[in-house]
């Protein structure tokens, strides 16, 4: 027996999803046409003996929240139950905090996902290893770039065994091109080295505040406090793949990572990929289209565009590797080019709202998106567009490199701007 546990995180951990993460948890935002963590799930309800999947982290449940659980419980006839830590536990605390909640029913062993990764998620393959070698801990690795490295956990393994012989969290220089990818198997005595590292940390806590408020009581990183602690102890070992794989930090990586799931789509969900039919729109790659949503016929989509529930998508509307949300609105000859268009927004006649995509390196097969700041020397980079909740945009405008928040009506064009 099986279980999974998805770190979903909590609220302050989404700043680089502004503005998108105000008005959903960004575990919840859509990418390719599902939520998020819906691919987590897939994959966990794909793999035979999968009996639990739990969800951790320090959000206040909401209605959108329930509701994914509910859906997610009917589709997959699997329990998934959120729980919350009581404070941000970190990578490692919730997982230990829980573990009673984990262990339960004696799973033989349990996966954890961080919810921000985009995957195929080879997570039979990872069994398969894991049966045919037990250790505590198996990391699923990928290759970067010696530049991008630096942004991950990385590892270095014996290349014949593939036990993991050193891990620094996010080095200042170079130590490996095999990077973390959040992705694990962990056996139960896994939480054996946690329970170690919290017990540590409750006597360094006495120590240091005999009040009993130490902030951080526990918090444990897995990364730092146990997989840089145990490397070349014979613990951990890594599970190499060149599957797809990104870090969905900021919006650009979700436009990013909504054309690598759609690009799946056509071998896991070909029925979620819209077809050209007489009559209908002109598509173009990769298209996604909810079922609700209003497309009229002389309208061009495509490659990697997705679009949700109740949007209108008038005539001679041309629409580009752009995600648009629930109840949108793009008015007829609109131009969307990478783009996010948020719930419930208008886009006026003849508009054109266009970004600047910032996908990784094609000529480099190790690139990975970067998800770093949006401004370098006080400048706005120039990204994708996004247009935050309910905003309006008149007609016949240019919206260039923008990020407009929630709630604005715009009466002009705008490059290169925060609106607030
Ligand atoms: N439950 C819970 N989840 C958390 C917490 N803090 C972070 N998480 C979740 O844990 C995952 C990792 O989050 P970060 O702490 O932001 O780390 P990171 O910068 O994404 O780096 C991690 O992931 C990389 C791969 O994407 C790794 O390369 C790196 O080593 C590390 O594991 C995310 O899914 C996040 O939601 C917490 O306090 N509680």
């Amino acid at each position: 027996m099986l279980k999974a546990v998805i770190l979903i995180g909590g609220p302050q951990k989404g700043t680089r999803f502004r503005p998108l993460s105000f008005e959903v948890p960004k575990p919840l935002f859509p990418v390719a046409g599902v939520p998020m963590i819906q691919h987590h799930v897939e994959a966990c309800a794909q793999v035979p003996g999968m009996q639990e999947i739990l969800l951790i982290g320090f959000y206040q449940p909401d209605e959108s929240l329930t509701r994914f659980l509910e859906a997610a419980q009917q589709e997959f006839n699997l329990p998934i139950r959120y729980l919350q830590e009581f404070a941000p536990l970190g990578t490692g605390g919730g997982l230990y905090h829980f573990r009673d909640q984990i262990l339960a029913g004696s799973p033989e062993a349990f996966f954890v996902l961080n919810a921000d990764v985009c995957s195929d998620f080879p997570l039979s393959t990872m069994l398969d290893a894991h049966r045919c070698q037990p250790h505590p801990f198996l990391l699923l690795g990928t290759t970067a770039n010696r530049t991008q490295s630096l942004n991950y956990g990385c590892i270095v393994e014996n290349p014949q065994t593939h036990e993991v012989l050193h891990y620094v969290e996010k080095p200042s220089t170079f130590v490996s091109d095999i990077i973390n990818c959040g992705i694990y198997l962990f056996s139960p005595e896994a939480l054996k080295p946690l329970r170690d590292v919290f017990q540590r940390n409750q006597q360094d806590r006495q120590l240091e505040d005999s009040l009993g408020l130490w902030p951080g009581a526990g918090t444990i990183r897995l990364e730092q406090d146990v997989f840089s602690a145990l490397a070349g102890q014979g613990q951990i070992y890594v599970h190499l793949t060149d599957g797809i794989w990104s870090q969905i930090k900021s919006a650009g990586s979700a436009l990013y990572a909504s054309r690598l799931y759609l690009g799946r789509y056509q071998f896991t969900h070909p029925e979620r990929l819209a077809k050209h039919t007489p009559g209908g729109p002109r598509i173009r790659g990769n298209v996604y289209i909810h079922p609700t949503a209003k497309v009229a016929p002389s309208a061009v989509l495509g490659p990697n565009v997705s679009i949700g529930e109740g949007v209108t998508v008038g005539e001679g509307v041309r629409l580009r590797e752009s995600i648009v949300l629930h109840g949108a609105t793009l008015q007829e000859h609109t131009c969307v080019l990478h783009s996010i268009v948020g719930w419930g927004s208008t886009v006026g006649r003849w508009a054109r709202v266009e970004g600047t995509p910032n996908d990784p390196n094609p000529n480099d097969p190790r690139a990975h998106m970067d998800s770093e700041s949006l401004f370098k020397d006080g400048k706005l980079l120039p990204a994708i567009t996004i247009l935050g909740c309910r905003v309006r945009i008149p007609a016949e405008v240019l919206i260039l490199n923008s990020i407009v928040l929630p709630h604005k009506e715009l009466s002009r064009s705008f490059t290169n701007q925060i609106i607030l």
